[in-house]
């Protein structure tokens, strides 16, 4: 579905050197995630006899029991398209080897041996154990099937699944086996491991795991030996985790008595997408490796994964502060590097009392006061127009009264009803060229004050509106220097409430977060906003959806549809269908005002600025983005 494959790690009960009976446990676990509609569950390192048997590995009853076991959950996959990857002791060539065997339908695919063996203070696996390094193109007689065995081993279907294995400690090492697997093409990384518990290791090894996967741009899943493990010496808590591209999905809960499995829809069409642009993945050089085929695993028929509604507001409340600074603080030092530079000490900016305006003025005012510089060089600018509301108007004059900052008011009315003499407009038509009119009176006030002043005019347009092209060419789109252009407007809102911690300020952000966003281009009745941009264009947080999936990931279509229908109850899928055409239509008509848009910050893993991260002619159909609406 959509790319997405349901992936489990599992922490079974053991009892050590009991293959018998932990292979039961695993058989229960491996059925029931075949009900489960999972593609692949991954056990930890030795899982059938238990990773603590110590000198018992030496025993012959204890390899021959372990292969017992081994052949009972062979023959129970028979007719299971759903993949078990377990932790068993190999004997190869008089050597024993700590390896991973790939089970899928009654047949073992491919047994993966350990590189790297620790041997230090706890660990002595060395003892028992040789590196499987040198290890490449063998196959290796097991329960009468000849079986590829080396360390050279990627296992492939005919979809979208490429994995590789590597068994606990590798993950550990300098150049982790996964590295050159996923330069070879594996999107997933299954680790099967033994690692014990110290203070502070859980967090350390779950960073391991979570950059690992960043770092290789794909799924990577880890299982680790549970409590049941011998205490004799030390302590294991049945760690694992299902991480994606730096995300955690999935993690277990540590030091469970019972048998847990932990699993997560891992979207690997994203993942191979993103590898195409990630230049690093196109210069890194491909060895040789067996590819070992596999049938279709089992697909999913429902996803179960959370998809965030705002992909671009961090969800955890706790981090609210430092983002919101880190932003502000990225925004503010991109305008003191210019005003550095041209020795200029004044800014105008046009203040709406709206969301965008607002923030531009205060990450405005962080540079001046980072800059130590009289904040009265910041020259804000109410010009009430043919649709401006006392609501807006009253609330721009508050900010900047509370703000300190100077403030003037010129109307626009007499100028715009100027304008439409001079080019034969009927000042009655309320057209685009009416409301082009005033927001291009605006930007000529503002430009022409800026020279006045020898300061430069703040952009205050955000990144939703410059995705949709919802400003006017050569008016709000145009400034000096733009503070806003990589903040879409969730975002933005997002910013602004911040701010309400500031208590000289809270009561007029506050009514600035409530009023509707508009343009108040237009004549009202009764001093209410008659111009709702959200009944016109769409809502922002579909927009922004859109935009999040559709440049980030290079999303299909359909499946941005799917993936807005999964996360936003309160749309129906005919409404999210209308507003996703226009945004795909003007996403591509608007190019012309993006290839033109001034120097300005850019915050998140988004933008849109021409001369930096999204390049695109003005002149691009957009037909085939939006054949799935017809
Ligand atoms: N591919 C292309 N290459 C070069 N030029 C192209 C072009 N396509 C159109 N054009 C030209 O550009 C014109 C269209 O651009 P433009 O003049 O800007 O006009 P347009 O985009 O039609 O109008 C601006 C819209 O933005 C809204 N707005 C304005 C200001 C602020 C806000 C806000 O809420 O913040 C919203 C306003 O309500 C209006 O609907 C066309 O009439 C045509 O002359
Ligand atoms: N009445 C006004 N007084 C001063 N400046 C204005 C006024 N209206 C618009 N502007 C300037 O034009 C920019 C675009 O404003 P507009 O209201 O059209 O949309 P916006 O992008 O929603 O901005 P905001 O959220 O700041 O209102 C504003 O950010 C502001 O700099
Ligand atoms: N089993 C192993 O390879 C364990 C070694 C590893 N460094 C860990 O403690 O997680």
């Amino acid at each position: 579905m959509y790319g997405f494959y349901r992936i489990a790690a599992s922490v079974p009960k053991v009892q050590i050197a009991n293959s018998g009976k932990n292979i039961e446990e695993i058989i229960d676990i491996f059925k029931q995630e075949s009900e489960n509609e999972t593609s692949i569950v991954l056990f930890p390192e030795l899982c059938i006899t238990g990773y603590t048997v110590g000198d018992l590995f030496l025993n012959q009853n204890l390899l021959e029991s372990q292969n017992n076991a081994l052949e009972k959950l062979v023959k129970k996959s028979i007719g299971i398209s759903t993949i078990a990857i377990v932790g068993i002791v190999v004997s190869f060539e008089h050597r024993l080897y700590n390896c991973a065997a790939v089970i899928q339908n009654g047949k073992i695919l491919g047994i993966v041996p350990k590189s790297y063996l620790p041997n230090k203070n706890e660990f002595y696996e060395k003892r028992y154990f040789q590196s499987g390094l040198r290890l490449k193109l063998k196959t290796l007689k097991l329960l009468s099937q000849e079986i590829p065995f080396g360390v050279d081993l990627l296992f492939s279907d005919e979809n979208d699944i490429t994995f590789g294995i590597e068994v606990c400690e590798d993950l550990w090492s300098i150049l982790p086996p996964s590295n050159q697997m996923a330069i070879n093409g594996a999107n997933m990384i299954f680790n099967l491991s033994a690692s014990n518990e110290l203070v502070g290791k859980s967090s350390y090894r779950q960073e391991l795991v979570k950059t690992q996967s960043a770092r290789l741009v794909c799924a990577y899943i880890y299982s680790s030996s549970g409590v049941g493990e011998s205490s004799s010496d030390t302590i294991f808590s049945g760690d694992a985790l299902i991480c994606e591209y730096g995300s955690i999905l999935a993690k277990s809960q540590r030091f469970c008595l019972e048998n847990q499995t932990i699993r997560a829809d891992v979207d690997l069409e994203k993942l191979i997408w993103l590898r195409n642009h990630e230049s690093y993945f196109g210069d890194s050089i491909p060895s040789d490796v067996r590819i070992i085929k596999f049938e279709s695993t089992v697909r999913i028929s429902k996803l179960n994964r959370f998809i965030d509604k705002h992909p671009f507001v961090p969800s955890d409340e706790k981090i609210k502060k430092e983002v919101c600074e880190e932003i502000t603080n990225i925004q503010a030092h991109g305008l003191i590097k210019r005003l550095t530079h041209i020795n200029s000490k004044k800014v105008v900016i046009g203040i709406s009392g709206g969301l965008d305006s607002t923030l531009a003025l205060l990450a405005t005012y962080k540079a001046f006061e980072i800059l130590n510089l009289d904040v009265k060089g910041i020259i804000a600018i109410t010009m009430p127009g043919f649709g401006t509301t006392s609501r807006t108007k009253s609330n721009a004059i508050k900010l900047c009264e509370a703000l300190g900052v100077t403030i003037k008011e010129i109307p626009i009315s007499e100028v715009s009803l100027k304008e439409f003499e001079a080019i034969g407009h009927d000042k009655d038509i309320h057209d685009v060229t009416y409301e082009n009119v005033q927001a291009r009176a605006r930007t000529s006030i503002l430009m022409n004050l800026a020279n006045k002043e020898g300061g430069i005019v703040i952009g205050t347009g955000d990144l939703s509106e410059i995705a949709l092209g919802w400003c006017t060419y050569n008016g709000d789109h145009m400034s000096m220097y733009s503070l806003n252009s990589g903040i879409p407007k969730t975002l933005i809102s997002y910013l602004v409430e911040y701010f309400t911690y500031k208590q000289e300020i809270k009561e007029v952000l506050t009514d600035i977060l409530n009023t509707p966003i508009s343009p108040e281009l237009l004549p009202h009745d009764s001093d209410k906003i008659s111009q709702e941009t959200e009944t016109i264009i769409g809502p922002y947080e579909l927009h922004d959806f859109f935009l999040y999936h559709f440049i980030r990931y290079g999303a299909k279509p359909e499946k941005i549809l799917f993936l807005a229908s999964q996360a936003f109850d309160e749309y129906s899928k005919e409404e999210i269908k209308k507003w996703f055409d226009i945004f795909v239509k003007r996403f591509f008509t608007q190019q012309f005002k993006r290839n033109a848009i001034p120097d300005g910050v850019k915050v998140g893993t988004i933008s849109l600025s021409p001369r930096a991260d999204w390049r695109m002619p003005s002149d691009a159909s957009f037909q085939e983005w939006i054949k799935v609406l017809d």
